[in-house]
């Protein structure tokens, strides 16, 4: 059983409390200035970040109350060649129901759903259908997703096709040669104009950081993607050889905070690629809550990309619950 204080911690990442709203950033002019002010001390963040894992930041009696809401914060993903609509529809019937009744009845918790499903345009009309009525918006990858090397007029109409489509979220990838070559301008314009074709639906920039060389690249262009308007920075997609990593994230989850110390604007954070323990994701909640406070423990200004982590936080629930663990085949995502 939780808590009361862990219920309402947990209730507050929920869709049972009523959702804050939270301006949406609508960007500024490149300055420069500031960007070339950017720098990263690569040594400090390393030693920081070795030290986030081992560091008792949430007490295990805590434990349940942080994996509920790391459930609600999860963008539910498939991202294959072979997906399905079979596939896509039972991982939507996994998102509305994402940990089992009788974990929920034990601890005391009422419903939950995972943050959002993140799927490729072709598999958008499948997850809207499948999630009709539970709230919980359909993400899709767009741009040419993984490389976004495709012509920038074709990466702009898929985003407008998969709003279109009914996606609420589009995850774009930016491109790498930008950021690699140092044309921040480059950078700034093509993510004004992704920003501009999505409309009303919010956009989480992927930096693909495994590819950008540098801590520095990635904190400049964490600050160039959110001077252009972008809603949430994500790390990677899963695609690359290094995915997200607690340095990368360090580095990120400042930048938003500079943003918002400097703007007043608070832009979501979004890990992703390999994150598939509980364990880890405990670790990431933990980071966010030290650096940028409570208010980015909530679904609306953070989320895992992860496509097997859930697995992994139902057994340890699970273990919460009944002192056993149970085979991982036992809840499978799709
Ligand atoms: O954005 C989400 C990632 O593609 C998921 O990566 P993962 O399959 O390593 O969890």
């Amino acid at each position: 059983m939780l808590s009361p204080a862990d219920q309402t911690a947990t209730a507050t990442a929920s869709h049972q409390l009523p959702q804050v709203t939270e301006p949406r950033n609508p960007g500024m002019a490149l300055d420069m200035d500031w960007v070339r002010a950017v720098q990263a001390n690569t040594s400090a963040i390393e030693r920081r970040a070795a030290t986030l894992p081992a560091r008792r930041s949430v007490k295990k009696t805590h434990q349940a109350a942080w994996l509920l809401r790391a459930v609600t914060c999860i963008d539910l993903t498939t991202l294959s060649g072979d997906d399905t609509e079979n596939r896509v529809r039972r991982l939507c019937a996994k998102a509305r129901q994402p940990v089992a009744q009788s974990l929920l009845d034990a601890l005391e918790m009422g419903p939950i759903t995972t943050g959002a499903v993140c799927v490729y345009h072709e598999m958008i009309p499948a997850a809207v259908r499948a999630l009709e009525g539970s709230g919980i918006p359909v993400a899709a990858v767009s741009t040419g997703f993984p490389a976004g090397l495709s012509p920038l007029h074709l990466r702009i109409a898929e985003i407008e096709e998969s709003v279109a489509a009914g996606a609420a979220e589009i995850d774009i990838v930016i491109s790498r040669r930008h950021v690699l070559s140092g044309n921040w301008q480059a950078l700034y314009d093509e993510m004004r104009a992704f920003r501009a074709a999505c409309g009303e639906a919010h956009v989480k920039a992927i930096l693909a950081t495994g590819e950008l060389g540098s801590l520095r690249n990635v904190a400049r262009a964490s600050l160039i993607c959110m001077m252009a308007g972008a809603d949430f920075i994500k790390t990677s997609t899963g695609k690359e050889s290094v995915n997200a990593t607690l340095p990368v994230s360090l580095v990120m989850i400042r930048s938003i905070r500079d943003f918002y110390a400097r703007t007043g604007y608070r832009v979501g954070y979004k890990p992703a690629g390999g994150i598939s323990k509980a364990k880890d994701a405990i670790t990431y909640l933990a980071l966010m809550k030290e650096e940028l406070g409570d208010r980015w423990l909530q679904p609306d200004l953070f989320r895992f990309g992860a496509s097997s982590l859930l697995n992994d936080i139902e057994r340890q629930l699970e273990h919460h619950v009944t002192g056993r663990y149970s085979a991982s085949y036992r809840h499978p995502t799709s």
